[in-house]
């Protein structure tokens, strides 16, 4: 028996494949069984990203070496290297793993090169939604709140925000939930208390089976204290625990913490401070609000710095549309565009390097291809 009878094309009543609870479906399963040698691979996810190296889910753990082909396309373009969440396909020599494949990913969360000459670095894959952390007793932090949201959306999963602590609001819940729900504009909000379990029932509804989760926000938001309170029992230290041992952070694995109610949580502790917002489609689905503005301006390419018809000015005149909102919409867009352009170029370079190279190995070959004749 393997893996492969149990695939897609098995009618929908039969027992669950033995990979759902890791989040394995329909998509996942024809993208498995359209690789050629399918039927010698072995499907599995990727609970931690080392270097060379997989830790994997399948639904045992394991580890696997990248093999020759997938290391080599790492080398030339770090995004394709498989990381936290993604499903990979191996094949057993012995009684070790290799990675021949990574399947096709869904969304993923990107965290944009910061550096010259730094890539772009892909954090986690076929995430279906990201749950944003906001401590109800410091803020809410709107700039930080509208990085989050950004960045969700430029992952192509969906946001909710858990507004956290919220015992420790008290009678400015209320307030705090809608500053909140102001600038989330549509995406769930759900005031939560791993102390006191207060929303936690309504949280967890929106938790689905299969479905792939991870936690963004600040150091200290609460997240892994939620993430406990949700499973019912500890998955996760917290910080008053890390507190106690050497250094905060030494727990740097990557792993795929299992709910209840059949979701998964990707934890990812380098995501907890990523501060870029992604790509401008994300910082515009964040920002919809303005964007539906910057349709009614004038001028199809108005700045919005004071041109004559500018909607989005005269929603700030006429009091309609935070002046400071605005100001951080123009930030994150410059930050995302320069982000973008950087890439562009580097891209652009790689792949002018790339093409000599193989030019030169055609020449090389049809020259030995002649030699031969
Ligand atoms: N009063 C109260 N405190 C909470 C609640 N949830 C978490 N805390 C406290 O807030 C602190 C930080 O909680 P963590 O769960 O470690 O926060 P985190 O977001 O995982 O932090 P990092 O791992 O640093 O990113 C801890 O001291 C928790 O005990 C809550 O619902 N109510
Ligand atoms: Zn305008």
């Amino acid at each position: 028996m393997s893996h492969h009878e149990h695939g897609s094309t098995l009618p929908e009543n039969r027992t669950l494949h033995p990979l759902a609870p890791l989040g394995w479906n329909t998509r996942t399963a024809e993208a498995f069984d359209a690789l050629a040698d399918a039927h010698e691979l072995r499907p599995a996810r990727v609970t931690e990203a080392r270097r060379g190296s997989v830790g994997v889910a399948m639904p045992e753990a394991a580890t696997a070496d990248l093999s020759p082909r997938v290391r080599k396309a790492a080398e030339t373009d770090r995004s394709t290297s498989p990381t936290s969440g993604d499903w990979v396909a191996l094949r057993r020599s012995g009684d070790s793993w290799t990675v021949e494949a990574v399947l096709e990913r869904s969304g993923t969360l990107v965290r944009q090169g910061v550096a010259k000459d730094s890539h772009d670095q892909v954090l986690a894959a076929n995430i279906d939604g990201v749950l944003i952390c906001e401590a109800a007793d410091q803020g809410p932090n709107v700039g930080r709140l509208e990085r989050f949201l950004s960045l969700a959306w430029a992952s192509g999963a969906a946001p909710v925000v858990a507004v956290t602590k919220s015992e420790l609001a008290g009678e400015r819940l209320p307030e705090v939930i809608e500053l909140v729900e102001a600038v989330t504009m549509g995406p769930d909000v759900y005031a939560v208390s791993a102390h006191t379990g207060d929303g936690l029932a309504e949280l967890t509804e929106r938790l689905l089976p299969g479905r792939t989760w991870v936690l963004l926000g600040t150091s200290g938001a609460g997240k892994s204290s939620l993430l406990n309170a949700l499973a019912g029992h500890e998955v996760m230290d917290t910080g008053a625990i890390r507190h106690d041992r050497r250094g905060r952070h030494t727990t740097t694995h990557r792993r795929l913490v299992p709910m209840p109610g059949g979701s998964l949580f990707l934890d990812i502790p380098g995501v907890r401070r990523i501060d870029v917002p992604g790509g401008e489609e994300g910082v515009d689905r964040t920002f919809s609000d303005i964007n539906a503005l910057v349709d009614l301006c004038r001028f199809r390419d108005c700045s919005h710095r004071n041109e004559p018809g500018c909607a989005v000015n005269r929603a700030v005149d006429e009091g309609e549309l935070d002046a400071s909102r605005l100001e951080r919409w123009f930030r994150l867009r410059r930050e995302a565009e320069w982000n973008r352009t950087r890439n562009d170029v580097r891209l652009r370079t790689e792949r002018k390097r790339e093409w000599k190279k193989l030019t030169r190995q055609g020449r090389e070959s049809a020259r030995h291809k002649r030699g031969g004749l």
